[in-house]
């Protein structure tokens, strides 16, 4: 099994490449995966991928993409050549945008495509606001099944779904768990969270931690306490990691 580095990527939301590379220079070695999603990636383009590849790092591109299948497969080949490891994209955008994204990022060199299902901070009153009727669980699972259907093997899910999520689709798909609040950090504008021991021993492949870093007082100790926390978390064995 991989240590607790491999098991945490670090939210990069900044609104350009200084103030990001300022963080990860703070952080120096002590992480291995960091996450680029669109405040920073508008800002800063494809530059800040290959500035934390340059550093060593492994990039998580988290576009979040929602178009017709034609526009996302481009979207996946575009993405590609920019040389980040995993790629969001919505499940909600439906079969045909999956299975189309599935086949883009076939080409060698392609990110691993994760599925978003239902965001972290959404809750149920949320989710009804938008027509959907179904707990966020239930849909949790309707759109991982879904993207299991249409070539995705990995989601981004909450920590309140990755137990049933992990039992129904086995220990090789790729669960990533946003909305982690170690104990005692502010939660903002997340709604179902968990802290990083439990997200783990619920069977997450990889954490994802914006804020409980960025803003701590102390950045490398904050992401420290969270490595302790997954080297002494109880993990279900032989899962797969990123
Ligand atoms: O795809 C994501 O990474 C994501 C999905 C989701 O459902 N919820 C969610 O919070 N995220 C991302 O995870 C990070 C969480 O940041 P913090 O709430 O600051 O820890 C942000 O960069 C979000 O964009």
């Amino acid at each position: 099994m991989p240590g607790p580095k491999a098991r945490l990527a670090v939210a990069l939301d900044y609104p350009d490449a200084e103030q990001a590379l300022r963080l990860v220079d703070t952080l120096g070695q002590t992480c291995q995966w960091f996450k680029v999603g669109m405040e920073l990636y508008y800002a800063a383009g494809n530059t800040i991928i290959y500035q934390l590849r340059d550093r060593g790092f492994n990039v998580f591109l988290d576009l979040k993409l929602h178009d017709i299948p034609n526009t996302v497969a481009g979207a996946v080949r575009s993405a590609t050549q920019a040389g980040a490891s995993l790629l969001t994209l919505h499940a909600s955008g439906g079969a045909a945008m999956m299975v189309a994204a599935a086949e883009a990022a076939c080409a060698p060199g392609s990110p691993r495509l994760l599925a978003v299902t239902v965001l972290t901070s959404m809750d149920a009153a949320q989710l009804a606001g938008t027509g959907i009727t179904a707990s966020p669980a239930d849909q949790v699972l309707r759109l991982a099944k879904l993207a299991t259907q249409s070539g995705i093997d990995g989601f981004v899910c909450s920590a309140e779904e990755v137990a049933a999520v992990r039992a129904a689709t086995g220990p090789d798909t790729l669960l990533v768990i946003p909305g982690i609040r170690p104990t005692g950090t502010a939660i903002g504008d997340q709604k179902r969270i968990a802290t990083p021991a439990q997200a783990i021993a619920d069977g997450a492949s990889m954490l994802v931690v914006g804020r409980p870093i960025t803003q701590a007082p102390n950045p490398a100790a904050a992401a420290q306490a969270i490595f302790d926390e997954i080297a002494k978390a109880e993990a279900p064995q032989n899962l797969t990691y990123p």
